[in-house]
């Protein structure tokens, strides 16, 4: 079944109106054959709306979807060989997870020989065999939510489209079926699009992310380069968490340049090209970046430090930290054996290259 499921979608300045409301505004991006891409979003920001287009169950107020190359921004649903996992799975609860499965086949016509080696391959594919005479309600969320991606293989799919498939399920549940989802897509080398709000899930399991604010792209990137090097507020802010000082640029040397942040606060970072003295700057500087010690060592970009809130995770703590100058900085740290209590005195230390510029003129 993988030469089927290696396709491409490409999206072309796709848009929704409803009414005078705009909820998807010029979106384009394309996923490549056997590609795994996310769109990633906060709630509302119109990533539902974008994958139902591309399905088929929205109509576009303009722009256009392409399938393999082919035109199908107007073709119904089951003219597009597109399959479609939903969030709430879906599934037909007075039917076994056989009849589930083999439905849309009996629907095409397909004889009794080809149906029952379809569902066999699709059973075997999402480790379902065995629970074929089962109804819906005798399965836990994981399974119920296989019995859906089953459901959609068993089609036959040029590429699958998911909607918040994992959303339903507990958090070790999640990861599991995370983790085989994942690892599911890679062997048949699925060409998926897959919808999410949950960061983990898109970086984790991604090629690359999608990432839409207000109904427009805000970024397309490989997961690591959208978390090292988000580029903008709202990214930043979005994938991971994120300090941010405002400041101005008041040394370039060749590597370096020197912003500073307040009245007693100065950090130095690596120079950018596009960088002058005078600037107005955003610093951007991840918590886990962030060095803690417990004594000065006299270096570059070394500050001290009072805790205020300790938590704790199991293999990592946050402090909140309230900086001399005044400032407050989130600092996340792996070495969960220091014994910090709320009120210490503790010496932070921040290399150059950590810290990220937005220029806040061009933001
Ligand atoms: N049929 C509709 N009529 C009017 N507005 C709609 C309709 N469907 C969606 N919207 C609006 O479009 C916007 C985008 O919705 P959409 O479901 O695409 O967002 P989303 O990013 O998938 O959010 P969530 O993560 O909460 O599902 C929302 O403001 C929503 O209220």
């Amino acid at each position: 079944m993988t030469h089927a499921l290696t396709q491409s979608i490409w999206v072309d300045g796709v848009a929704k109106k409803y009414g005078d409301v705009s909820v998807v505004d010029d979106v384009s991006f394309d996923v490549r054959p056997g590609e795994f891409v996310s769109l990633l979003g906060p709630s509302g920001c119109g990533k539902t709306t974008t994958l139902r287009m591309i399905a088929g169950f929205v109509m576009p107020s303009g722009g256009r979807v392409l399938v393999n190359g082919a035109d199908v921004t107007y073709a119904p649903p089951d003219k597009r060989n597109v399959g479609f996992v939903f969030q709430n799975y879906a599934l037909w609860p007075h039917m076994t997870v056989l009849e589930n499965i083999t439905f849309g086949l009996k629907l095409r016509g397909r004889t009794s020989t080809a149906i029952r080696s379809k569902a066999d391959e699709v059973l075997g594919i999402t480790g379902l065999t065995g629970f074929e005479g089962r109804l819906p309600r005798q399965l836990s969320g994981g399974q119920q939510q296989r019995v859906a991606l089953a459901r959609a293989l068993a089609l036959d799919p040029a590429l699958l489209l998911m909607d918040e498939p994992l959303s339903n399920l507990d958090r070790a549940l999640r990861i599991t079926m995370r983790r085989e989802l994942k690892q599911l897509q890679s062997r048949l080398n699925m060409t998926t699009l897959y919808v999410t709000h949950d960061q983990e899930e898109a970086l984790s399991m991604s090629d690359r992310v999608v990432i839409m604010s207000g109904g427009k792209i805000a970024r397309i990137a490989k997961p690591r380069e959208i978390y090292e090097d988000p580029r903008s507020e709202f990214v930043a802010d979005f994938v991971g968490n994120t300090n941010f000082f405002d400041g101005r640029v008041v040394e370039v040397a060749d590597d370096r340049a020197v912003v500073q942040c307040g009245a007693s606060l100065k950090f130095a970072v690596t120079r950018e090209d596009s960088i002058s003295v005078g600037q107005q700057v955003r610093v951007l500087l991840r918590p886990e970046r962030i060095r803690v010690k417990n004594r000065p060592e006299a270096r570059e970009n070394e500050l001290s430090a009072c805790i205020e809130m300790i938590e704790y995770f199991g293999p990592t703590i946050r402090y909140t930290a309230k900086l001399q100058s005044g400032e407050n900085l989130y600092i996340e740290t792996h070495n969960t054996s220091q014994d910090h209590v709320i009120d210490d005195q503790i010496w932070i230390e921040i290399e150059p290259k950590h810290f990220r510029l937005l220029h806040r003129n061009k933001a």
